[in-house]
């Protein structure tokens, strides 16, 4: 099982290392315009297995939108702490 703060740690190394085999980076190279479309379609799915789907699908579409978050901190060079300062 994996963390919030571990798999951002991870993505911060994709990025820092371009890996090229990374879905990550590529998502990154799209572009925050690409990414936002992208975390509104994964804010959207949330809302749509909350309301009709099951507890299990609502956890896994949340782990999406919190990846896909993660993928937008990284393009607007944000870190944990920049957001945790909000909290
Ligand atoms: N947790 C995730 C994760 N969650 C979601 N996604 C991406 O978001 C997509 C989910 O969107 P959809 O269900 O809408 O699928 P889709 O329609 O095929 O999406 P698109 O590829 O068309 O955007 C998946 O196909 C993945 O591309 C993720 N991609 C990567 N990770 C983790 O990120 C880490 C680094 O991954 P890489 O950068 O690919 O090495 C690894 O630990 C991965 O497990």
């Amino acid at each position: 099982m994996k963390r919030f703060e571990e798999l951002f740690w991870q993505l911060q190394q994709k990025k820092k290392t371009a890996d090229p085999d990374s879905g990550t980076v590529a998502r990154l190279a799209q572009g925050p315009h690409e990414i936002g479309k992208k975390l509104v379609e994964e804010a959207g799915e949330v809302w749509m297995a909350a309301r009709y789907e099951s507890r299990q699908q609502t956890a896994a579409e949340i782990a999406q939108l919190l990846y896909h978050t993660q993928v937008m901190m990284l393009a607007c060079d944000l870190s944990l702490e920049d957001v945790y300062h909000h909290l």
